[in-house]
């Protein structure tokens, strides 16, 4: 191994839950352990900033002056972050990774844009923070997504699993990475809990927890196979997705709560399938992780559609909820060290690209 930072990592997903604060010991290349972890809640008040922050950014799409909300949401990330490292207690790390709010991603225009800003964090913890991790891959023709991959491929070297693993991240979008003994291959695989969240949300419920809502419900099979014509579903991988690419509730206007979270269940299983089948490699394992694995009826459903074990990430003694967060730890890591984050196989990008930006305390 070469050097070994203690790289602290921080995420803030697209289902807006809060931020992901997690330490690794890691030279860029292996994991040597892991330090603490922990998520922190955003405020009712900051959630609010950020999904307006996100709105506002749908109607901006990249044409003319950045909305006046955005100032807001970022002065709402840094105090977010700020409390989550704060929380952690992690004492002296050498480098922060932090990845900031995604509030528009447009690779087909060669933008993405992430909110946060890395110099007051800098200089409030004295140490390097690498921030904009997406904006080169998009801007020199990648996807920008996923970048977990690289992370996800040390994982499974970590923990020594043989075969072919695959690892399916659900949070408001799925992703997904295929480790193989040659090759790490990936993609975003469509929706995961975000169309799910969003519907729940207009019966003044914030989740399907533990599968509760969409358990006894009847999945709409054909309302899924013409939401599977959209042109995502059709794109050849490796392909990305923005949170608010699968316009799919005016379809579940009139449809009872259970059924139209059994078909969003669905739909999610049906289109994380559909792309790992895409992508053509014979699995061992799918281990799943983010909030969907803790939804039975997605995890059923998942496996019904595939045929190798589906198992959650605890079964391979991972800490599910602070992968992302350690994934950007470790991706800071490699920045620092000129190693590349995403490759023609991960987010299609020509070649190999490092990306991201490193600001120094002042
Ligand atoms: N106990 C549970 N039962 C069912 N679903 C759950 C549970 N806990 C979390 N979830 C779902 O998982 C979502 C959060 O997942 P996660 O934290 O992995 O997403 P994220 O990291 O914000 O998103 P992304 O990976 O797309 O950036 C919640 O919005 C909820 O829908
Ligand atoms: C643009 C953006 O922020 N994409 C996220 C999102 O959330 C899940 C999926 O879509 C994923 O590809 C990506 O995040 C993970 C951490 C990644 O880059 O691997």
């Amino acid at each position: 191994m070469s050097k070994i930072y203690t790289a602290l990592g921080l995420m803030s997903g697209t289902s807006l839950d809060g931020v992901d604060a997690a330490v690794i010991m890691t030279d860029g290349e292996q994991v040597q352990s892991f330090g603490p972890s922990v998520t922190v809640p955003y405020t009712n008040a900051q959630r609010q900033t950020l999904t307006d922050a996100t709105l506002a950014a749908l109607t901006w799409n990249f044409i003319g002056p950045a909305p006046n909300i955005f100032a807001e949401a970022e002065d709402a990330l840094d105090a977010a972050h700020r409390t989550a490292i704060q929380t952690l207690d992690a004492g002296v790390v050498d480098i922060i990774g932090y990845h900031g709010q995604t509030v528009l991603h447009r690779p087909d225009r060669l933008k993405t844009l992430q909110l946060g800003r890395g110099q007051g964090l800098s200089d409030e913890f004295g140490c390097p923070i690498v921030f904009d991790f997406r904006s080169e891959d998009v801007a020199s023709g990648g996807q920008g997504a996923p970048l977990a991959p690289i992370y996800h491929k040390a994982l499974v070297d970590h923990a020594d699993l043989p075969g072919v693993t695959a690892v399916l991240n659900l949070g408001g979008v799925g992703n997904v990475s295929l480790v193989t003994a040659n090759d790490l291959l990936a993609s975003d695989t469509g929706p995961a809990n975000g169309p799910l969240d969003s519907f729940l949300d207009s019966w003044g419920i914030s989740m399907d927890r533990d599968g509760d809502v969409s358990r006894d419900g009847m999945p709409d099979f054909f309302k899924i196979e013409r939401w599977l014509r959209a042109d995502f579903f059709n794109r050849a991988w490796p392909k990305s997705a923005d949170r608010y690419d699968f316009s799919v509730l005016d379809d579940l206007s009139d449809v009872a709560i259970g059924d139209g979270a059994a078909t969003l269940c669905a739909f999610t299983a049906l289109s994380a399938a559909r792309t790992i089948r895409q992508m053509g490699v014979a699995l061992d394992r799918i281990i799943v992780c983010g909030g969907g694995r803790r939804n039975p009826t997605i995890m059923t459903m998942l496996q019904m559609e595939l045929d190798c074990p589906v198992q959650p990430a605890e079964t391979v003694g991972w800490d599910s909820d602070a992968i992302e967060a350690q994934a950007f730890g470790y991706l800071a890591v490699r920045v620092m060290r000129g190693l590349p984050n995403s490759f023609p196989t991960t987010t299609g990008v020509p070649t190999p690209t490092v990306g991201g930006r490193i600001v120094y305390p002042a």
